[in-house]
């Protein structure tokens, strides 16, 4: 059941009328439930029931330090890919022990902090990574605690960009490699095995190819018991795909069960690194309509928001819906592009959308919780929006709107 919902004509998120929450910020504005997330991240956790393991938050989905923080304050783990990300982990309240450091291409530095803080483990992609990790714990007179993130080869059934688990992806070491890199970590010095890790892809709407890749690493686990490795723990990944038009994904309930079930009767710790399920549908983006341009083949619905604000229509041909914030508009109901100001033909955050509207309305591009601010940039030399998180019938400012003043202030003439 969704927090987004219409009441006495407008669109509210928990109980505040987004258009009050638009006159207070302004827009473009990405608008958080704070109950959202804590349902999302509830349902994994229930679902997990007393399995031994932990749900660790992908935070590259959003990484606002209040939504980091409503969930560290849950007992969240969280899934890193960068030293950026561990600090605002660390920042948010969140705990180091419950930390996993995915990413293929992760730098000594980094991999000195994490190391310092005593993350839980290293989701390490290749063999040279490996020997990097084992180099530095060994300067530093410790051991890294260390998966390894296998390839299964599965077919994700996913956008092309974001299908992250088959042979021709750079992600993960390939399958038919793991004992053998498995072996050669048991040997290297600074090095502590602890799991088996994989992540196939995002928005899987079908849990059949994580049920294939998990039976592919069940089969990797008993092989490395038969030569002595012991797995204490197989991390499934994130990837459970949201509706944002008509998709019917498995539920967090569902999927969780599943992949329990497959794992029934091993003393396996059980890790989830879910992002887009948890903060999708827990966040709106506001913005209004600038100009209605009407041309004889097309209309246009010149929004206050762009590509650099929310580009996966852009980039992935990705379809959210756009909803009036207020019902009411007297306005005839006609077939528009809701397209940006930024100078590309490819700045649209929908087409052929039937909507009721005139200038000045509010729009809401729904489902903007997971891979929207984080991926905003300053394309255009535009400022990226400010951030609000809802908490029952108020909404708390969680990060300014960037000034496009400031963007400069770190750059230097020549001399
Ligand atoms: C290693 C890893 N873990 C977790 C995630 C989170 O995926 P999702 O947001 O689809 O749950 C990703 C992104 O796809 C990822 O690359
Ligand atoms: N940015 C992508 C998801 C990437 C997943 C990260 N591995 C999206 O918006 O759908």
């Amino acid at each position: 059941m969704s927090v987004f919902t219409y009441r006495d004509g407008t669109l509210h998120a928990e109980h505040l009328d987004l258009s009050q929450a638009a006159e207070q910020f302004g827009t473009p504005l990405y608008v958080y439930s704070r109950k959202a997330l804590e349902q999302h991240f509830l349902q994994y956790q229930q679902a997990l029931g007393d399995c031994p393991g932990m749900i660790c938050y992908a935070v590259k989905a959003n990484s606002n330090l209040a939504v980091l923080n409503v969930l560290a304050r849950q007992g969240a783990g969280f899934d890193i890919v960068s030293q950026g990300e561990l600090e605002r982990v660390i920042a948010a309240g969140g705990d180091p022990q419950r930390i996993v450091f995915s990413g293929v291409g992760k730098q000594a530095a980094e991999m000195r902090r994490a190391l310092e803080l005593g993350v839980h483990c290293f989701n390490v992609e290749s063999e040279a990574e490996l020997e990097r990790l084992s180099q530095v714990a060994t300067e530093m007179d410790c051991s890294a605690p260390v998966s390894l993130r296998i390839n299964p080869d599965v077919d994700a059934q996913t956008h092309p960009y974001i299908s992250t688990g088959l042979k021709d992806n750079k992600f993960g070491i390939a399958i038919d490699d793991a004992v053998r890199i498995y072996q050669k970590a048991a040997a290297l010095p600074g090095l502590t095995i602890k799991g088996v890790d994989c992540h196939i892809g995002s928005q899987l709407t079908d849990i059949a190819p994580f049920l294939d890749a998990l039976d592919r690493l069940l089969l990797l686990i008993d092989e490395l018991s038969a030569q002595g490795i012991t797995i204490e723990h197989l991390d499934i990944g994130g990837g459970l795909g949201v509706t944002y038009q008509d998709e019917q994904p498995t539920s967090i309930g569902d999927f969780v069960s599943a992949v329990k079930q497959r794992l029934a009767g091993r003393s396996l710790a059980l890790m989830f690194e879910p992002g887009r399920s948890i903060s999708a549908n827990a966040g709106v983006f506001l913005t209004r309509v600038e100009y209605l341009k009407l041309n004889q083949h097309k209309n246009f619905a010149i929004i206050d928001g762009a590509m650099n604000d929310l580009i996966r229509p852009s980039l992935y041909s990705a379809w959210q819906d756009i909803k009036p914030v207020a019902e009411h508009s007297d306005a005839p109901a006609r077939c528009y592009d809701v397209v940006g100001p930024v100078c590309e033909t490819g700045d649209f955050l929908g087409k052929d959308r039937t909507l009721a509207i005139a200038d000045g309305d509010l729009l809401a591009v729904m489902s903007a919780g997971a891979y929207g601010f984080v991926m905003a940039s300053n394309y255009n030399t535009r400022g990226r929006p400010a951030e609000v998180m809802v908490d029952g019938d108020q909404a708390h400012l969680v990060r300014q709107r960037e000034g496009i003043v400031e963007q400069f202030a770190n750059e230097q003439q020549l001399p």
